[in-house]
């Protein structure tokens, strides 16, 4: 499917396992899916050993012709690296298995080669891992484009939970700044009449709000854990594809996230700047920005500046120029907050001493 097409037309996966040992029903899925004889595996540097090969051999054993591309970053250069290999070995379908990074690219790469694309996440740090999005960087850009959504979501539960805790926690900052992502998505509908889905709305905060109850099961190493984590992603996906965009889960948190990783030298993970995003923003909105805090505190995600790792001063600038990130998406921010006003939410909510 083009990009034209996913952009209007309501796109899900079709298989989404999620348990213990779902790396060896690959070959299940491919057979469920009746995809063809030609794989071409994009993993990363750390996630070749972790999942990438087992995937790679439980495919050989069907009999398929596998090649297995380890990618350093989500750019455009690596999709149209991607791109050249899958036309080299005229590929039937594509599989991201890893981080972000290694779906993204896979992800886009199977969009433009118009193939199907599985999506195998190795943890669960922000809901790309479902999504019909890509965020790819170009030119020193990052952008998040518009893509064909997986066929299929594998995730072993059993490999998620042994990635380090702190991506786990990161995919629940995602799935909580829903939030303020749909407050975001109603304000622009009543005063700019934006298209507005209820449904699309009530998924997103219904996945948030049962995230921050469930916030004390969030343990390291659990796959119960993981499962309530991945569930959650999946919800936060369905919620983007019914709306054809990714409003109910990008508001004025991911500018902020977005435009740290332009200011600061050294950002933290997506879902750790989103966390931390909505809790200044819910500020912003007036609404219970220390549920969130508190939320967050509890699994064990970043709070503060401090925490990220970053320095007081990028977080105040990133507040004062989050609203020129995507200036045709209307949030809180408006046309954009003084450098005073930032001081006073940062410091008030605690994000910065
Ligand atoms: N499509 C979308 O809608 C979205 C896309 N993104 C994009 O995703 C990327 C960020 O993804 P994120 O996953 O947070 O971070 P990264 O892709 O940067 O991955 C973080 C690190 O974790 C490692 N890793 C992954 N799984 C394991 C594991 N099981 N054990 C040990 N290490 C592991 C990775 O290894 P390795 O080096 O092998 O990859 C990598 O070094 C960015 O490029 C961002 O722009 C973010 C949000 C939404
Ligand atoms: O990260 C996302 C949703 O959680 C995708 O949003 P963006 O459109 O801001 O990249
Ligand atoms: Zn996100």
């Amino acid at each position: 499917m083009n990009e034209l097409k996913s952009n209007k037309w309501m796109q899900l996966p079709r298989d989404v396992l999620v348990g213990s040992d779902m790396l060896g029903k690959v070959a299940d899925v491919c057979s469920d899916l009746k995809l063809g004889h030609n794989a071409l595996i994009v993993t990363g540097q750390k996630t070749r050993d972790i999942a990438g090969m087992k995937v790679a051999e439980e495919l050989e054993e069907t009999g398929r012709n596998v090649q297995i591309h380890v990618s350093g970053s989500a750019s455009m250069e690596e999709v149209e690296n991607v791109m050249e290999i899958a036309r080299e070995m005229n590929t039937d379908f594509l599989l991201g298995v890893g981080s972000g990074k290694s779906i993204d690219v896979a992800k886009l790469a199977a969009t433009r080669h118009n193939v199907p694309f599985l999506s195998i996440p190795t943890a669960a740090s922000h809901d790309g891992i479902v999504s019909s999005r890509a965020s790819i960087t170009h030119n020193g850009e990052t952008t998040s484009i518009q893509a064909s959504a997986p066929m299929a979501v594998i995730a072993d539960t059993e490999v998620i939970a042994k990635a380090p805790f702190r991506l786990l926690a990161a995919g629940c900052g995602d799935i909580i700044s829903n939030c303020t992502a749909v407050l975001d998505w109603e304000l622009a509908h009543r005063l700019q009449n934006v298209t507005f889905s209820e449904y699309s709305a009530a998924l997103a905060s219904m996945t948030a709000n049962i995230l921050i109850e469930s916030a004390d099961s969030i343990k390291p190493e659990l796959e119960s854990s993981v499962r309530i984590v991945v569930k959650a992603l999946v919800s936060s996906g369905v919620a983007m594809s019914i709306a054809g965009s990714s409003r109910p889960a990008s508001g004025s948190e991911h500018m902020f996230s977005h435009a740290l990783n332009r200011i600061a030298p050294n950002p933290a993970l997506h879902g750790e700047q989103c966390g931390v995003g909505t809790i200044l923003m819910m500020y912003l909105h007036g609404g219970d920005w220390r549920e969130i805090r508190d939320g967050l505190r509890m699994i064990g995600a970043p709070t503060t500046a401090h925490e990220m790792g970053i320095e007081d001063k990028y977080i105040l600038q990133a507040l004062v120029e989050s609203h020129k990130i995507r200036p045709e998406r209307y949030t809180i921010l408006g046309t954009g907050i003084t450098p005073d006003a930032a001081e006073v939410v940062a410091r008030t909510t605690g994000v910065i001493s």
